[in-house]
């Protein structure tokens, strides 16, 4: 387009006429004339900042730059060859850092597409950096839709960077000297620099929540870990503290986001984000949202060392476990003391009973920054060697199912723990510590304190937990109708707090309305005799199932050979 035709075509918009401009950018013509003064008929170098004022706008955008550095390399490489040049700028439009051909600097220099230039509107009239900032949204300004004459062969798109507290930090542009005539030419770069933007959100938040959980949510498991859409940071409240743009979708009402807590958007609060680390398969980390819809989570705990000794927050994760019930009040006294040391503990209790909820509260609490979590089952020499291998600083190694551990993985991990002082590790156990059939060396390295779970059946804060599980899992209106509540009062639950989240799943699932009667629950498992508690003696174990080493190892929740072995050492026979 001539000069004069892109003169004319202002002075038409200026006058209320249409001639097809993207909305954003017949506004910014408007604001250059109305709110700048600018002539349409200018034709001004790009506008490059001193040295002096330069090294301060970096010093400010230090962070950022920090933050933006790696996502800025990946996309330059994304482009490399296609002549695209990247500017990382600060919120008032100075670019602060930049990525470019050297074969091309001089001409990148001459037209401003370079360190230290500012492309604030007000200076350099419609430009994709300036309206990005004016709007906080992406944008394209292709050739002509520049204002000033000087820039009409640019093709500039660029998205708006937020900080955590939701504030504009800076704009990512990528940008051509020379492009195609048609400006969806640039879709392509419009998705390129809005994922980078993502990225770099991603890492801003995380350099600065070392301290608080992080709460990471994506659409789809497969980029859950890798590339998750958004992210919040919680305080041990479940408020949240800082965000990247994307979650503003949990908020559709709109509104400020931080100090919102985030029950209010999600099916979940903080005591359930040990549920959803990196140690859970993927898919069963979901979330559902209060909307209706759901998403994929990904929780981290906080990484740095807390102070020590702490006392554990009012509210926090080991506070939740119980409702009124004296047994638990006493030994999450006790948890919230033990939490902050680096004794070993060893939790015991029935299946289900909360051991593992237990022991990552405590890490939660505790000085900590790394969490190892390993299942005892199965475990072998090699896959614990390479799990702590490269294990570095305070770290908790959770260890699941103790009692399943085979007798070489047990030395194997007296050496490990003998050999990495910076372990605290935290044990489950369905037995008792008396009957753990474990070297001795290993048991003293394990129990340096017990906290034993009471089962369900004898807490006295079941009607709590029946109302705290049941408004985790279904909207407000949904309750139980006095024979149901009554019924679940009166069960014996030997599957424990497992087992009453999975009658609650099965109960608002059949439940017709919003209420849960009677006829919605499933019936108790019907436990064979088999199936009773593992914390008898071994003989009386095998004495109760005549010596069957198949009914045994069932009712002791083992595999056969777990069995045999007990047995050996044991030095007990079968009397037949
Ligand atoms: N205090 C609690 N309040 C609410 N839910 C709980 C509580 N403790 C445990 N749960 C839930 O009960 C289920 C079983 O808990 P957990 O896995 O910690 O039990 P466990 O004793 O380690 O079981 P197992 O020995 O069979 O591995 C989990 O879904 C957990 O989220």
């Amino acid at each position: 387009m001539a000069r004069s035709q892109h003169v004319d075509e202002i002075e038409q918009v200026l006058g209320g006429g249409q001639t097809g401009r993207d909305s954003f950018v017949s506004e910014s013509w408007r604001r250059c004339v109305e709110l700048y003064g600018m002539d349409p008929t200018r034709h001004e170098p790009a506008h490059i900042v001193t040295e002096a004022e330069l090294r301060d706008h970096r010093m400010q955008a230090e962070r950022m730059i920090g933050a933006a550095r790696t996502s800025m390399q990946a996309l330059f490489r994304q482009v490399a060859g296609q002549n695209y040049v990247l500017l990382l700028t600060d919120a008032q439009g100075v670019c602060v850092d930049f990525f470019g051909d050297d074969m091309f600097i001089d001409e990148l220099r001459k037209s401003g597409l370079y360190l230290g230039a500012n492309w604030s509107e007000n200076l350099a009239g419609t430009c994709g950096v300036g309206a990005c900032i004016v709007t906080q949204e992406p944008v394209t300004i292709h050739q002509d839709d520049h204002f000033d004459n000087a820039h009409t062969t640019l093709s500039c798109t660029a998205a708006p960077i937020f900080d955590s507290l939701g504030a504009l930090a800076a704009v990512l542009d990528i940008s051509l000297l020379r492009s195609p005539s048609l400006k969806r030419s640039q879709n392509l770069a419009m998705s390129l620099v809005t994922n980078a933007v993502r990225r770099v959100e991603m890492a801003n938040l995380m350099a600065e929540s070392r301290r608080d959980w992080v709460l990471r949510l994506s659409d789809s498991p497969e980029f859950l870990d890798v590339d998750p859409e958004t992210a919040i940071r919680l305080d041990g409240s479940g408020r949240i503290l800082g965000y990247t743009r994307g979650a503003r979708r949990l908020f559709p009402e709109g509104g400020p986001i931080i100090g919102r807590r985030v029950d209010e958007a999600l099916g979940l609060s903080v005591d359930d984000l040990p549920n959803l680390m990196r140690d859970r398969r993927t898919e069963e980390r979901v979330i559902e949202m209060r909307d209706g819809g759901a998403l994929f989570g990904h929780a981290i705990a906080p990484q740095a060392p807390r102070t020590a000794l702490r006392p554990p927050r009012q509210g926090g994760p080991i506070d939740g476990l119980s409702g009124n019930d004296p047994v638990m009040a006493r030994l999450q006294a006790q948890a919230g003391k033990l939490a902050p040391t680096q004794v070993p503990l060893l939790i015991t209790g029935e299946t289900g009973t909360g051991k593992t909820k237990l022991a990552r509260a405590i890490h939660m609490v505790g000085r900590s920054r790394g969490f190892l979590a390993l299942d005892c089952a199965g475990l072998t020499v090699e896959r614990l060697d390479e799990a702590c291998r490269d294990l570095s600083g305070p770290t908790t190694l959770l260890l699941r199912r103790i009692e399943e551990l085979e007798e070489r993985v047990a030395v194997a991990l007296t050496s490990v723990l003998d050999g990495q002082s910076d372990l605290r590790p935290i044990s489950t156990s369905c037995l008792n510590v008396g009957t753990l059939d474990l070297p001795r060396t290993l048991i003293h390295r394990l129990a340096g304190a017990v906290l034993h779970l009471p089962p369900l059946r004898q807490r006295q804060d079941l009607g709590w937990l029946l109302e705290r599980l049941l408004r985790r899992r279904a909207p407000d209106e949904i309750r139980l109708s006095p024979s149901a509540r009554a019924t679940l009062l009166g069960r014996d639950w030997p599957g424990n707090l497992r087992e009453l989240e999975q009658v609650l799943d099965v109960a608002i699932a059949l439940c017709d309305g919003d209420v849960i009667d009677q006829p919605d629950l499933p019936p108790p498992l019907e436990m064979s005799p088999d199936m009773g508690e593992a914390e008898e003696p071994l003989e009386q174990v095998m004495e109760a199932c005549g010596w069957n080493m198949s009914r045994a190892a069932r009712r002791l929740g083992v595999n056969r050979s777990t069995v045999l072995r007990r047995l050996r050492r044991a030095g007990l026979r079968s009397p037949a």
